[in-house]
């Protein structure tokens, strides 16, 4: 059994309570929805931050800020969109992060989740989600298809996250506009920014939105993965420890 699988098989059951519950929270989308896509093009580089308390490879990494503070900081630093992990038992991340978040920028927010069920995908339209992430890896192809489907018809931007050739291969197959190379492997937590090199080739990089997930800690990063064809960096753990100011205004200017 892998990290993985674990977390997977903990999403099952949280996604039969999310079912048991569903008619108690019928809960109605008052926010408006925000395209990342549609912003694309206005500078070489986005960052995408993220809100990031805890993971299964680093344990905890800021138990202390506030999601909607550090939304804040992100924004008037010059992030272009929010993720808010929402998986509680591996990243103490909740709901409420999420709508906090909401409440607090007038940017995109990206759900961070792992997605196996429409009823996910419900809810975090509800919660004011602009952006879901799929992660091609946790489904089979038919899931995974269904799921992208069930998302872009209500709306939501979906960010499509590979880590090999074949899963390159069934995001191209639906055409997925935005394209999310994990650097990490979620089965091993092994993390090389050489994964955005080697499968960016795979992919047209005018046509699709390629980003750079993971292990982004210096410009010098940045700078490699752009090279590769990268147009955004999502970064979590570097923003989370350290001045998120500075690190977001390197990693964004003087690039061309
Ligand atoms: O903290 P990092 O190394 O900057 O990584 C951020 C983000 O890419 C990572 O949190 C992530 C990428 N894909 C995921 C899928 C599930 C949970 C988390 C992730």
């Amino acid at each position: 059994m892998t990290i993985l699988d674990d977390i997977i098989k903990a999403k099952q059951i949280e996604v039969d309570v999310i079912k048991a519950q569903r008619a108690a929270d019928n809960r109605k989308r008052t926010v408006p929805l925000v395209s990342f896509l549609d912003a694309v093009n206005t500078q070489p580089m986005h960052v995408i931050a993220e809100f990031k308390r805890h993971s299964p490879s680093k344990g905890m990494i800021n138990k202390d800020v506030e999601p909607a503070e550090q939304a804040r900081i992100y924004q008037a630093s010059g992030a272009s969109m929010i993720s808010v992990l929402t998986d509680y038992p591996y990243f103490k991340g909740t709901m409420a992060d999420l709508v906090a978040v909401k409440e607090a920028v007038s940017l995109p927010v990206l759900n961070k989740d792992f997605i196996i069920d429409p009823v996910q995908i419900d809810r975090a339209y509800q919660h004011g989600a602009d952006v879901i992430l799929l992660i091609v890896g946790a489904l089979t192809k038919e899931q995974f298809t269904n799921l992208y489907h069930y998302a872009t018809a209500k709306g939501l931007e979906v960010l499509v996250e590979v880590h090999d050739e074949t899963e390159v291969k069934t995001a191209l197959a639906v055409d997925a506009p935005l394209i999310g190379i994990n650097n990490r492997n979620l089965k091993t937590f092994e993390t090389s920014l050489k994964q955005t090199e080697a499968l960016a080739p795979l992919i047209n990089t005018e046509k699709h939105v390629l980003v750079s997930e993971s292990g982004i800690k210096t410009k010098a990063d940045v700078v490699q993965v752009k090279a590769a064809g990268a147009r955004a960096v999502l970064v979590g753990e570097t923003l989370m420890k350290t001045s998120p100011e500075a690190m977001i205004k390197a990693f964004t200017e003087d690039l061309s």
